[in-house]
């Protein structure tokens, strides 16, 4: 099993990583690290691999029947792909939050503690501590306290966006892998997500997809640029932003494609 002794600042490294659907190649040699309490955005095109490289990184993307993939992604430096490697434990401490919130059709309280009860947690009084922390690490707790019995659906779309994100800390992660958060919601809700984030980080590592490059730019420490599978650019964001090394990340960046 290959150790990474290099740096343990990395919760990720990511070396020579290829992935096919089928017989199309959607990530070409990817090699990057991702940093520990750092955000890191992936940008880049429609169809340019970023959800597919951000499921990669907790196996997610193995749901895909007809995914193939070469290289190692060492998670505090074991290969992820490794046989001993426990999968469910694994997208317990690497969570993922989607574009569409996707609370489960029960009471904002069953949806918290959906994690820890799974993992085997019954004590009533431990179970109301978790959903308390989570829903305050979430920001949601002062806006659901008195009706943690309500069904999640009566909450707005930002509300619920944060309450997944509760139900994501609930099991304690390490990382926690964003598509596209705030896509479908609006500017307010957007920056409350935004503001989440940025506490959050003192905790946990984040990596977020988001075509907006001012969103990127706004919130995250590194940023990568992908283009048709390839990773072109990475480093800190205010590099990619104000001085890209990269003519493709430039073009990008200032709207002439994408
Ligand atoms: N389940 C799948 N089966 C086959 N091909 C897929 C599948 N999911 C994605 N692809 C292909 O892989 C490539 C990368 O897609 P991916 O969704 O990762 O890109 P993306 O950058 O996240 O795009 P978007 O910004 O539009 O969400 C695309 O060519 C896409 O058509």
């Amino acid at each position: 099993m290959t150790q990474n002794l290099e740096n343990e600042n990395n919760v990720f490294d990511v070396r020579d990583l290829n992935l096919w659907y089928g017989n199309d190649q959607a990530l070409k040699n990817i090699n990057m690290q991702i940093e520990k309490n750092k955000i890191t955005a992936i940008i880049g095109p429609s169809g340019c691999g970023k959800s597919t490289f951000i499921k990669t990184l907790n196996r997610m993307i193995e749901n895909v029947p007809i995914v193939r993939t070469s290289g190692e992604i060492l998670y505090h430096g074991k290969d992820i792909f490794d046989k001993s490697m426990q999968v469910e434990e694994l997208r317990t401490k690497v969570g993922m939050v989607f574009q569409k919130p996707n609370p489960f059709p029960k009471s904002i309280f069953e949806n918290v503690v959906y994690g820890p009860k799974i993992h085997g947690i019954k004590d009533k009084k431990l179970l109301m501590e978790i959903a308390e922390n989570s829903l305050k690490s979430a920001a949601l707790w002062d806006e659901v306290k008195d009706r943690l019995n309500d069904n999640a659906y009566g909450l707005s779309g930002g509300q619920q966006q944060r309450l997944c994100i509760a139900r994501c800390l609930a099991v304690q992660p390490d990382v926690i892998l964003m598509d596209e958060p705030t896509s479908a919601l609006d500017p307010i809700a957007t920056l409350k997500i935004e503001e989440l984030m940025d506490s959050l980080k003192n905790e946990y590592t984040i990596a977020i997809v988001t075509h907006s490059m001012q969103q990127a730019a706004r919130i995250s420490d590194k940023t990568a640029f992908f283009l048709m599978g390839d990773l072109i650019e990475y480093d800190k964001t205010e590099a990619i932003f104000s001085n890209p090394r990269d003519k493709r990340t430039e073009d990008y960046i200032t709207g002439r494609f994408g």
